[in-house]
């Protein structure tokens, strides 16, 4: 029985993997402050990116999977929101905050194929499923010759497509099916320096209101030091290059004891050219580190380069 005055009400998509990362957040607050778990309620809502096949690029983006939370959180429906942080645009709504980020998980994408054991042995032409304008440019570079088809939806329904033949091969995110206990599902782990994972792929965020000390308070021992810097700079070099251009972006951080080292790609829709820069730096500036990159990077391309883009 949920008691009828909840510790905390924690908000989440209804996705299998966004209730597993919910209830993931729920465990981890009982242990922490010594509550059931019951007493902690999991809101399920529905986000305008659970209502459409359209590829998120196509609508506006990021926003759609947090938006209905977001605005749940701000009217005091729920306490939390635990987000996948890939899918959190980089300008929050006004009065909320991400102030936590959970301990990373594996942030490589996999290569997933029922019929070859990696990218290189698909046949000439072979359909590729994704809806994902990074993986579908990252797949062209490699292998130009292959059709990319979309594939949207949730993990499951994306496994389904793979196994209902509606293309021979697909990538998704270690860390969700990690998540998932379908990590086995993985054909091959993709190289992160080739195929670079999105900005803050692979970590759970909490947001909180803005101001809001009891919740926030709540949250914070949840926090992992290492991978909020990490989050922070990809973060900020994804908001340099959002505004001004609507291109694949790719991000790897490396973490040796206080030191950050922040890589990251841009590259054209066809995956033909590519952008690469690096800036290092301590752990206490992840977020000028990653404007420091995201400047760098538009300064790389050039304004006329990435405008052409902008019409796609
Ligand atoms: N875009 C959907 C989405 N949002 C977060 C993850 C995976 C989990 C994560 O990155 O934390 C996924 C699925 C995927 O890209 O394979």
């Amino acid at each position: 029985m949920q008691s009828p005055t909840p510790f905390a009400r924690i908000g989440t998509r209804g996705s299998l993997l966004a209730l597993a990362q919910a209830r993931l957040v729920q465990t981890l607050l009982s242990q922490a402050h010594g509550v059931a778990p019951d007493d902690i309620a999991i809101e399920v809502i529905s986000t305008s990116g659970d209502q459409t096949e359209r590829a998120l690029a196509d609508i506006g983006g990021k926003g759609l999977f947090t938006k209905e939370i977001d605005q749940a959180l701000l009217d005091g429906v729920i306490d939390i929101g635990v987000h996948s942080s890939k899918d959190v645009a980089t300008g929050l709504p006004a009065g909320m905050a991400l102030p936590v980020f959970l301990e990373r998980e594996d942030v490589r994408d996999a290569f997933l194929s029922l019929s070859v054991r990696g990218i290189d042995y698909l046949p000439d032409g072979a359909k590729f499923g994704t809806s994902s304008i990074r993986r579908a440019a990252q797949v062209r570079r490699q292998r130009p010759d292959l059709r990319i088809v979309p594939f949207r939806g949730n993990v499951q329904t994306r496994l389904q497509k793979l196994a209902d033949g509606v293309a021979e091969a697909t990538m998704l995110a270690v860390a969700g099916l990690n998540r998932l206990g379908e990590g086995h599902r993985a054909t091959a782990m993709l190289d992160p320096e080739l195929f670079m994972p999105a900005p803050a792929q692979g970590a759970i965020g909490l947001a909180v209101r803005q101001g809001d000390d009891r919740f926030a308070n709540l949250v914070a021992p949840l926090n992992h030091a290492p991978t909020h810097a990490a989050i922070t700079a990809e973060r900020a070099m994804l908001a340099v290059l959002d505004g001004s251009c609507r291109t694949p972006v790719g991000a790897l951080s490396q973490l040796d004891g206080d030191r950050l080292v922040l890589k990251g790609e841009i590259l054209s829709l066809d995956g033909q050219t590519a952008f690469t820069d690096m800036v290092s730096g301590a752990v206490g500036e992840a977020s000028d580190i990653g404007t420091a990159l995201g400047r760098k990077l538009l300064d790389k391309a050039g304004t006329q380069w990435l405008a052409q883009w902008a019409q796609v």
